[in-house]
């Protein structure tokens, strides 16, 4: 063919592609209210993964995912992951992971996007303006918990495979989905499930695409790297039950003050982690990082506004975008045992289980990060010669995720984002953790981009979680435009 001849070939390509985009696009825009609905069906189940009398609720919500790839002609499974251990040595079913298949076709790539529908707890005493479980739109703003961790990112894909066959158009991709109920609990049963299926329902997949993280801005991203997460139970335990402050004080070695001694060691009060050996396991930050995080626009005051404090940690914006994205952290959660109502209890609690974690970078490691935590606090709590008895667990050891943002995957983003935002993402990474991200690499050996749309100011795990109308809507378009660039990316690269 010659060159003209070329030419026009290419134009009618992307005049194909151009004219298909615009029809989905439109499709999602007058389907709006039709997702919000759908949404609101999901936030209203109270999904809560950390909390054992919600597990009925987690199954249901579960059976709800399946059901609606169902009916989208999906080749669904509910897979039994077994049971979870609780720490009294207790079992119960763990939520079964939903896996589900659109298109065959071995011609084409196929993707697996992974996501959750599990949430973290929310009571309307916590602060909500509203109620946790009933999505509430004020302003655009859809509020609920779940909203944008995790539900409408998943629910975003799914209207997204939904509208290439609602107008009878050929997915671009075949299209794969993990749904799991575990996430925010350390994604327990799910390592196992992907080694077990390594050779069956990963066998066909190239890629990874995940959805469970937000912009750190306005401006639409592509995240290449998560923290990871160790996540400890130090309990004390001294007299067989509660005290009266008044009658016992002064006469017995507090559990509680014990445990509040061993915590005060864990990280200085400008941030420095105390723990033997843990900074010095973390890879330096190299120069090119360092350009990377100078040319994000990010402004340190906003970012004050946002959370209502008036004083970070630090003061330039490298070292504060490193510290949230590349060292690592301790947090304390909160002491079991503690009384912690309204009111002016008068007790010595008997036992009190403080929670806290260290999320964590490269190159730390979990196993290693137990031993260091463990010896640090038995030895810590020695030099106190207390009579008291300390049990330090870790119960969540996730690892850290950073992909090369060099791979077709990310070029892919650029341009889907490019499309239907009319502008460059930012490259950021993102200081939680998404516990699954290195099994999928590890075990798979799969390439994994991580495609958020959530919004900088979503409030996750907090009070007033929300995902704006305009990320739920534009962040379907985002995905339909995805699949499209992703078809693009020549057969070889893995
Ligand atoms: C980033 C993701 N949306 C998220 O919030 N993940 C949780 C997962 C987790 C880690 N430890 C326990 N759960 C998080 O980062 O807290």
């Amino acid at each position: 063919m010659n060159l003209p001849g070329v030419l026009s070939l290419l134009l009618v390509i992307s005049t194909a592609h151009a004219f298909q985009y615009t029809e989905l696009a439109q499709f999602i825009d007058s389907h709006q209210e039709e997702y919000v609905e759908i949404l609101r069906d999901w936030v209203a189940i109270e999904s809560d993964s950390s909390n054992v009398m919600k597990r009925t609720d987690l199954h249901r919500m579960m059976e709800m995912v399946a059901q609606k790839l169902r009916l989208m002609g999906g080749t669904v499974e509910l897979v039994d992951i077994g049971e979870q251990v609780l720490p009294d040595g207790q079992t119960l079913p763990l939520p079964k992971v939903v896996t589900a298949q659109f298109g065959t076709d071995l011609t084409k790539h196929t993707v697996c996007v992974y996501g959750h529908v599990d949430v973290q707890p929310a009571k309307l005493e916590d602060g909500w303006a509203t109620d946790p479980y009933n999505l509430t739109d004020i302003d655009g703003n859809l509020y609920g918990r779940g909203a944008s961790d995790n539900k409408a990112p998943v629910l975003a894909w799914i209207h997204a495979v939904g509208a290439y066959q609602a107008l009878n158009m050929e997915l671009p991709v075949n299209v794969k989905f993990v749904i799991e109920g575990m996430e925010e609990t350390g994604s327990n049963g799910l390592d196992a499930m992907i080694l077990a299926q390594r050779d069956t329902f990963f066998s066909d997949v190239d890629y990874i695409i995940i959805s469970d993280c937000g912009w750190l801005s306005r401006r639409p991203a592509l995240t290449y790297g998560t923290r990871g997460n160790c996540y400890f139970f130090a309990e004390v335990e001294g007299p067989k039950q509660d005290l009266h402050s008044g009658v016992y004080g002064g006469t017995v070695i507090e559990p509680m003050t014990d445990l509040i001694g061993i915590l005060d060691t864990l990280i200085s009060p400008s941030g420095k982690i105390l723990i033997p050996g843990i900074r010095e396991a973390v890879a330096p930050l190299s120069d090119e990082e360092w350009k990377m995080y100078q040319d994000i626009e990010f402004d340190l005051e906003d970012y004050k506004n946002k959370i209502g404090i008036n004083q970070l940690m630090y003061s330039n914006k490298v070292d504060l975008l490193a510290h949230r994205w590349r060292y690592p952290t301790v947090t304390i959660h909160g002491i079991e045992g503690a009384f912690s109502d309204p009111g002016t209890k008068t007790v010595i609690p008997a036992k009190v289980t403080a929670k806290f974690s260290i999320r964590q970078v490269p190159d730390m490691d979990p196993a290693m990060v137990k031993k260091q935590v463990t010896d640090y606090l038995h030895s810590v709590f020695a030099k106190r010669k207390s009579p008291n008895r300390l049990k330090v667990t870790m119960v969540i050891g996730a690892k850290p995720w950073l992909a090369d943002t060099q791979h077709p995957l990310y070029e892919a983003g650029k341009a889907a984002v490019k499309r239907v935002f009319d502008m460059d993402a930012d490259l950021i990474r993102e200081g939680g953790t998404i516990p699954i991200a290195r099994t999928f690499e590890d075990v798979l050996g799969k390439s994994i981009i991580m495609l958020p749309i959530g919004g900088f100011d979503d409030g996750l795990h907090s009070q007033n979680e929300k995902m704006s109308r305009y990320n739920y809507i534009e962040g379907t378009k985002l995905f339909i435009s995805y699949l499209n660039e992703v078809s693009q990316i020549k057969k070889t690269s893995v």
